[in-house]
């Protein structure tokens, strides 16, 4: 990250993603929101922004991104919003290179909205706190506040009521099918299962827990099902969020190598590793 005082500006700061290590649905709210406990861990890649302070207000995204309109941009909407919210004057020239692919289940959108906030909040010199930056960031998507939260969590509510979560480092593969899954499609499926058994932060583990919202996303998208079937060969896989992207914890870096040289070409494979806090982090308390 680059910071500059005389023509305010960060550059590269990284968008990072984030794997759900478990996802159960527990219940529904009236607003038809879904209740969940997940587990949420933030890992080393990501989409990177750029972002110039503007003096005449008005707020820009300067690079194209096929299928999302500048004015439907989750960092546009969090740019707008903040400034909403502040009364601030001052605009931004917003540039984003996207690497995450979208409806991935990485929460790439939700984590360009989060470097978004944190990044202008500290440019614009608005002065929000963290816990109102989560605020404001629930309104644009319900992986946002994570992203600010900026630290492994177990979450509950509809994901944005966190604990910390003292995870050990990982190494991780992660695989994107090709396909992109909808999030409002699989909770509004009829055959979703939502009444899991709430568990306890002390009770979590990989290996008691499962997706619930995997088996609606293989039986819609067998592409996911093929994905998790081909690296559950190497290690433990399940999908996250709610989908496409698959990924599996491995023991370290070569391992996580050597699978993403056998992965099949009609898929992108990555390897990733466990982050311990949000690049971004220390610029809001
Ligand atoms: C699946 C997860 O990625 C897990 O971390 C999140 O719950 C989804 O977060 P997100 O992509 O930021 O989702 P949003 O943009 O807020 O919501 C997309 C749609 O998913 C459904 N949705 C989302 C979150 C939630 N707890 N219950 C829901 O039912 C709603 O129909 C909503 O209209
Ligand atoms: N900056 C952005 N980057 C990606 N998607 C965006 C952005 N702005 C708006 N969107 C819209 O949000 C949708 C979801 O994108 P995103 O990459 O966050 O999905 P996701 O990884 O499946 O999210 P989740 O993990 O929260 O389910 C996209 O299909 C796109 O229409």
């Amino acid at each position: 990250m680059v910071t500059s005082t005389l023509n305010p500006a960060l550059l590269g700061c990284l968008a990072p993603a984030k794997l759900n290590l478990f996802l159960h649905v527990i219940g529904r709210r009236p607003d038809g929101y879904h209740l969940l406990q997940t587990a949420f861990r933030l890992i080393d890649c990501g989409d990177r922004l750029d972002f110039h302070v503007r003096t005449d207000g008005s707020i820009h995204r300067t690079t194209a991104l096929a299928g999302v309109p500048e004015e439907q941009d989750l960092v546009v909407r969090a740019a707008r919003r903040l400034q909403q919210y502040t009364g601030c004057g001052l605009g931004a020239d917003i540039a984003v290179h996207k690497h995450l692919p979208m409806g991935g289940g990485l929460g790439g959108g939700s984590s360009d909205a989060a470097t978004t906030l944190m990044a202008l909040n500290h440019l614009w010199r608005t002065g929000l706190d963290r816990h109102t930056l989560q605020t404001l960031g629930l309104e644009l998507g319900a992986d946002v506040p994570f992203f600010i939260y900026g630290r492994d969590a177990f979450a509950e509510g509809v994901g944005e009521r966190f604990q910390p979560l003292a995870l050990p480092p990982a190494w991780y593969v992660v695989i994107a099918p090709g396909v992109s899954v909808p999030t409002a499609e699989i909770f509004s499926s009829k055959d979703l299962t939502r009444d899991t058994v709430p568990i306890k932060i002390a009770d979590f583990t990989t290996s008691t827990t499962r997706n619930d919202l995997q088996a609606t996303a293989c039986k819609l998208y067998p592409e996911v099902s093929e994905t998790i079937n081909w690296l559950a060969q190497f290690a433990s896989a399940r999908m996250t969020g709610s989908g496409a992207c698959v990924f599996a914890e491995v023991k370290d870096e070569l391992t996580a190598q050597d699978i993403v040289d056998r992965c099949p070409a009609r898929w992108t494979a990555w390897k990733a590793r466990s982050l311990a806090e949000h690049p971004m982090h220390r610029l809001s308390e």
